[in-house]
């Protein structure tokens, strides 16, 4: 009899609901459900819709039973830092705000003015991004202390989803890590810290790790479906679980490809000496406390925005195969400029800063895709840099996954700007790691590694070989 597990992976741009079994040795994919997602204005703030989120997973749910599928188990993967605080009756306080929404500008400076920048990294080994979830909390505490003074549970978006579908409160580790509150030594809540910043520790809850059975459905959530299961938590931090799904770690530097590219190499220990420091790695926490020593580029956000601003009247297959004919435009953009977090509108903000930089103005839809992946690629060859200049040694390939694997001429690009091949896939690598830990909850998998072998016969990989560079 087929055991499934139903994997739900919801990134900035799209959420998407996977069933995943194991058979003859190979892992089988079936997508049951796909949603959009997007921040909205709520009251003075971008915030996500949490409670269409959850209705989305419910939805899926129900598709799965219409199928005469009975899950064994379901996992939950979003993306990092944000998260909602409850009161004392497990309700709301607020709608969960975006890493993207302005109220953090300015306050990692001020945090910076109680908490030195090199003891935050020393402690915590977390990169330096001004929507990390200790700035959210230092502006909220700044903005509407009442609302922190009412707050007796701190859950992250996927903790919350969790929590809705089973009563259970807990923190899972990979996605706390992206916090800036845990220590990367301890693994555990910084109480010395969140002491120093005056945040009520007491809402924090145990951290629990990927591949733990959390609980099983409440029972009028099962009542709604018409059957139960387990509901365990994979690295609920979704570039967590896609990092899982990279078939080979060794002498490989992983592009995790959606909203963001999330660029780095699987470690067995925090890196945070001064040279990670000033390039800006973190060491956010992985499956069986592994490292994931990356870093944020701005990633395909870009082409999401120039695709919104185009009415969406192109395909991102489109857009592709426009960049590739604009072949005369060259410009370059620092893709990381914090000018491209939230445009108004993403072309103009990458027009004016060709401009500033007295480069070409891209002025079509293929010029300005071209400007965005050569940039991209350029700002991932940059990183490629600094990790063999930490590491001391040279990292063999690439292996590109999740949604921006399907786009061909970057793959290329990579690998003409890299000079190393670049392995492209699998495209649902989060949803494949969220899976992954289901199964080794379930004893269906032993361990990861068992995991990396069975992903790596299961999924096609299509590899791309760097152009010689003319002399
Ligand atoms: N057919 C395609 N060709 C090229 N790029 C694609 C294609 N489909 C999706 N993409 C890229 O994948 C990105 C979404 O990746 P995904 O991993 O689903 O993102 P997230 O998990 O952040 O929602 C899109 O922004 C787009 O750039
Ligand atoms: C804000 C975080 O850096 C972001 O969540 C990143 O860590 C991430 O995982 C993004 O995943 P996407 O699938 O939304 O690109
Ligand atoms: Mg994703």
């Amino acid at each position: 009899m087929t055991i499934y597990s139903l994997a739900v992976d919801i990134g900035a741009s799209s959420g998407r609901l996977i069933l995943g079994s194991v058979d003859d040795g190979r892992l089988w994919l079936d997508e049951v459900h796909r949603f959009d997602n997007h921040v909205t204005k709520k009251g003075a703030y971008d915030s996500w819709d949490i409670h269409h989120l959850f209705h989305e997973i419910k939805s899926g749910i129900h598709k799965c039973k219409a199928r005469g599928i009975e899950p064994a188990s379901i996992g939950i993967d979003t993306w990092a830092v944000d998260f909602v605080l409850l009161d004392e009756k497990d309700e709301l306080l607020m709608d969960p705000v975006s890493y993207r929404d302005p109220r953090t500008d300015g306050k990692m400076e001020e945090v910076f003015e109680t908490i030195s920048k090199e003891r935050l990294y020393l402690e915590t080994g977390i990169q330096f991004q001004k929507f990390n979830t200790i700035y959210q909390l230092y502006a909220l505490k700044e903005q509407h202390p009442e609302i922190l003074d009412k707050a007796k549970t701190f859950l992250m978006i996927p903790d919350y989803l969790n929590f809705l579908l089973t009563g259970v409160k807990a923190n899972e580790y990979t996605n706390a890590t992206s916090t800036q509150l845990v220590n990367a030594f301890t693994k555990h809540w910084d109480k010395e810290l969140l002491a120093t910043l005056g945040i009520n520790q007491d809402m924090f809850q145990e951290i629990q790790t990927p591949a733990t059975e959390l609980g099983r459905l409440k029972e009028e959530i099962a009542e709604e479906f018409g059957f139960s299961m387990k509901v365990v938590l994979p690295a609920t931090h979704d570039t967590g679980s896609a990092v899982i799904s990279v078939p080979q770690q060794e002498d490989t530097i992983y592009i995790s490809s959606g909203t963001w590219s999330l660029i780095g190499v699987e470690n067995h220990f925090p890196i945070c000496v001064t040279k990670a420091l000033d390039y800006n790695f973190t060491n956010e926490g992985g499956m069986d406390y592994q490292f994931r020593f990356l870093k944020n580029i701005m990633g395909l956000w870009m082409i999401q925005e120039v695709k919104r601003n185009y009415n969406d009247q192109y395909s991102f297959s489109d857009l592709v195969e426009m960049a590739e004919a604009a072949s005369s435009m060259h410009s370059i953009v620092d893709v990381n400029d914090d000018r491209f977090l939230k445009p108004d509108h993403m072309v103009a903000a990458i027009q004016e800063y060709c401009r500033e930089t007295s480069q070409p103005v891209p002025n079509d839809p293929g010029e300005v895709a071209k400007c965005i992946f050569d940039s991209l690629a350029a700002s991932y060859q940059t990183s490629v840099a600094e990790i063999e200049d930490i590491f001391e040694r040279e990292f063999k390939k690439i292996n590109v996954i999740g949604g921006g694997s399907q786009n061909e001429f970057l793959n290329q690009l990579i690998a003409d700007v890299t000079q190393k091949p670049v392995d492209a896939g699998p495209v649902e690598a989060t949803a494949i790691g969220n899976i992954i830990a289901q199964k080794i909850a379930l004893g269906e998998i032993r361990d990861v590694d068992e995991a990396r072998a069975i992903t790596k016969q299961s999924f096609s990989i299509k590899t791309y070989q760097p152009k010689v560079k003319e002399r």
